[in-house]
């Protein structure tokens, strides 16, 4: 079973990391001229996600995405080499036009996510954040030409890893996202 790919920082065994990270800066795949994005505080919810949405490397099944505030977010170096991936989106993934990889994507909508901002934390200089805690969207690497006959080995891997596998996001975000909008409609107990 070793033999899944589910992503390079995580295939490893963790190093689970966290507890003093303060940020760092985000850098790009570019040799010349690469994007750097720095994260002014530590990242959040650090989590392996499958969609078809989120940016990967080559030959990963899952992408390693966490947030951080918006306002702690600033681009460094050469800004103009970024674009919005899909306007439509909720996540407004500002994408490396030369290379793909994706910088940060805030939520500016009216959402439970408005105000924080999806990053890749392997693409951090420093190390020391916090390991990825869970897996999101599983099922959706069908969506990107995975086997589903073959979703029973990633999600024993994922065990074996220490991530609980989800086909949306964890218990504690749903529950988070359901609240907001109990409290939206009126209808919040809490
Ligand atoms: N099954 C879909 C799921 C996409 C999806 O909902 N992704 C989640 C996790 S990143 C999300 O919150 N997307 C919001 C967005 O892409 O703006 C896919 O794989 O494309
Ligand atoms: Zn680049
Ligand atoms: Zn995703």
């Amino acid at each position: 079973m070793t033999s899944v790919v589910i992503h390079p920082t995580i295939d490893s065994g963790k190093d689970k990391g966290g507890g003093s990270f303060t940020g760092g800066t985000l850098v790009c795949e570019c040799v010349t001229n690469p994007v750097k994005v720095k994260v002014k505080t530590d990242i959040a919810h650090n989590h392996a996600c499958g969609c078809t949405k989120c940016w990967k490397p080559n030959g990963t099944l899952f992408s390693v995405v966490a947030v951080a505030p918006s306002d702690k977010i600033e681009v460094i170096e050469n800004e103009n080499k970024l674009a919005v991936v899909d306007p439509a989106a909720l996540i407004q993934r500002h994408a490396c036009k030369d290379c793909g990889v994706h910088m940060y994507g805030p939520v500016e909508r009216d959402h439970p996510f408005k105000g924080l901002s999806f990053i890749h934390p392997e693409r951090f200089e420093e190390s020391g954040w916090a390991a990825p805690g869970f897996a999101a969207f599983v099922s959706s690497i069908i969506e990107s030409g995975y086997n589903p006959d073959r979703m029973d080995g990633i999600r024993a891997r994922l065990k074996e890893l220490d991530l609980e596998s989800y086909d949306c996001l964890s218990p504690a975000l749903m529950d988070y996202i359901a609240t907001w909008t109990a409290k939206k409609n009126g209808v919040s107990a809490s």
